[in-house]
């Protein structure tokens, strides 16, 4: 647990991909949407990552980054929240792992532990995606020690995949802070 959170709000860590139309302002545009609602504040953003697709090979290269925001939603919430912003950038489900305008998981929120129907933390293959765990590296810090031991730690075991996740630019956007 982040000591330094505001008191009454939630620290999580959000994953973006897209790999269809403009990856880049799509994703931008996704953090933007983030930023507008009240109850969201974004703090800290990674760069851009070019990604070789896993899971599903046969389609183009990902843009990957990952954000951390403050929050007084709760996970369901912000579950809630980044699905209606996929689709409202239009994201479209077909093929499982296929492609997408945008993606949105929820990665870590505080240090809960949760297995619902539609809500798992943190995220299941989280650990297991190099194009999750090099953008994540970038903005977590040893203040919140058990999530920077899981990214440390799970970086190690996915050393194969390094070479298909290649930094591609700093995000443009920086962000006042709405905390009070
Ligand atoms: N931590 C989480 N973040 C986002 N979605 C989650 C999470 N845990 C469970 N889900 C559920 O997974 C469902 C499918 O998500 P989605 O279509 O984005 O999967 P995917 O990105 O194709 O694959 P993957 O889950 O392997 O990243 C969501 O509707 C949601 O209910
Ligand atoms: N490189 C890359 N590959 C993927 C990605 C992704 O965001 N980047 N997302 C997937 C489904 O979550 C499946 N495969």
């Amino acid at each position: 647990m982040n000591s330094s959170v505001p008191s009454d709000y939630s620290e999580a860590y959000i994953a973006l991909g897209a790999n269809l139309g403009n990856r880049e302002q799509t994703l931008v545009e996704a953090i933007q949407m983030l930023e507008e609602y009240a109850d969201i504040s974004v703090i800290r953003c990674s760069g851009f990552y070019e990604t070789a697709p896993v899971g599903y090979v046969d389609q183009p290269s990902f843009l990957n980054m990952a954000v951390k925001v403050y929050t007084t939603q709760s996970p369901h919430e912000l579950l809630s929240t980044l699905l209606h912003i996929e689709n409202q950038l239009g994201r479209v489900r077909d093929i499982r792992w296929g492609p997408r305008t945008v993606d949105l998981d929820l990665l870590w929120m505080d240090d809960l532990y949760l297995n619902s129907e539609t809500l798992e933390l943190p995220h299941p293959r989280m650990h297991e995606r190099a194009f999750v765990l090099v953008p994540l590296q970038e903005i977590v810090t040893a203040d919140t020690p058990a999530l920077f031991s899981l990214v440390e730690n799970a970086l190690q075991q996915v050393a194969d995949q390094q070479q298909d996740v290649r930094y591609a630019g700093a995000c443009p956007l920086s962000f006042p802070s709405k905390l009070k």
